[in-house]
């Protein structure tokens, strides 16, 4: 299938990561999600970091400026009625996935392909809200969107090999390495990285080190480029215990129980960069 018109669903980090890319890599997108101050954000961050390109010199201005020309804010779902591929990016919820999915089978043209940016939701369970489960696949972006190559690509149960072809060109194009994994709780990617992420929390709730010190070590002992609650507060910290929650339920393993430390920052509102505080603050 010829992709032309892409319409990314939730205009928050990586939705509006998401539509940055796409918008770059020539293809007409169309930015959407429920809330027109997060929308409005969603737009700003893509305009300061398409013009942090140009100062750059990374850029040429007339390529940013014809990014955003083919960069649409849309407030009504029924614009997806446009569009030949619907990348999904809302809160990491089953609930609200399935839900939305099961309107945007109703909107979509036939043929359209619907992806979801899940980072530990199985596949199979959102398509199984469409009367298209052929079309459904997981096209699994990393944060930052627009440094972090990999797309993780996830089959569902159903999904159809044209499906895949056609996911696997456009990451190809938007200028990613695609990474083909099957429909299991947290991928690859998560499955891995969330109960490190988790582990980090448990040694600060047991008090084994501070939190500058548990990242120190990640970071100059392991080389990773974030320390492991920085990186948790980079992510989220209610994505991170959504995806922790997705792997216990799913695998029934105790092994994979979310740290209560995790649970009481979510419960309190601090959700890392994106709410201003985590484990810690920000400006
Ligand atoms: C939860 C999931 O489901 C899956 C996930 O995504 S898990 C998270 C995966 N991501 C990671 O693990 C990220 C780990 N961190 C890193 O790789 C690095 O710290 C980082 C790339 C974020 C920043 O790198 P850095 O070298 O410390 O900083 P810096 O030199 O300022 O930035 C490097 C580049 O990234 C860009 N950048 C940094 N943060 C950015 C952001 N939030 N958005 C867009 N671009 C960003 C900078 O503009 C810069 O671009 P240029 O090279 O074009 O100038
Ligand atoms: N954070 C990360 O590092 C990564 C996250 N992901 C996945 O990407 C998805 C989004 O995460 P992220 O961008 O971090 O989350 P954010 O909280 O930044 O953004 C989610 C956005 O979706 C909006 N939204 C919620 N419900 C709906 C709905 N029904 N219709 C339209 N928009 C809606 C939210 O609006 P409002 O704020 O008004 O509720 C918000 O703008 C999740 O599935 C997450 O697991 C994947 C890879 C990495």
């Amino acid at each position: 299938m010829d992709v032309k018109t892409i319409m990314v669903v939730g205009a928050g980090q990586m939705g509006s990561g998401i539509a940055q890319v796409c918008a770059v890599a020539g293809y007409e997108v169309l930015l959407y999600d429920i809330s027109s101050a997060q929308l409005d954000k969603g737009m700003a961050n893509i305009q300061k970091l398409l013009a942090r390109q140009v100062e750059k010199g990374k850029m040429a201005a007339e390529d940013k400026d014809a990014a955003l020309s083919r960069l649409v804010r849309s407030t009504d779902l029924h614009d997806a009625e446009k569009a030949d591929l619907v990348i999904e990016a809302v809160v990491e919820n089953m609930d609200v996935k399935t839900k939305l999915f099961a309107e945007l089978d109703a909107i979509a043209r036939p043929e359209t392909i619907l992806a979801s940016n899940t980072s530990s939701l199985p596949i199979t369970e959102i398509a199984a809200a469409t009367k298209r489960p052929e079309k459904v696949i997981g096209m699994h972006f990393m944060n930052p969107v627009p440094v972090m190559k990999l797309v993780e690509i996830i089959r569902g149960l159903a999904t159809a090999d044209d499906v895949y072809e056609t996911i696997e060109a456009v990451t190809r194009t938007l200028g990613k390495v695609p990474v083909e994994v099957n429909d299991f709780p947290g991928f690859i990617s998560n499955r891995v990285l969330m109960p490190m992420i988790n582990e980090a929390i448990y040694a600060l709730y047991e008090g084994v080190a501070t939190k500058e010190a548990i990242d120190e070590v990640m970071k100059l002992g392991m080389n990773h480029p974030m320390g492991p609650l920085t990186l948790a507060d980079f992510i989220g910290l209610d994505t991170c215990l959504y995806i922790m929650e997705t792997l216990h339920e799913g695998f029934g393993d105790d092994k994979y129980r979310p740290c209560p430390l995790l649970r009481k920052y979510v419960k309190a509102g601090w959700l890392g960069r994106k709410t201003g505080r985590g484990f810690y603050t920000y400006e």
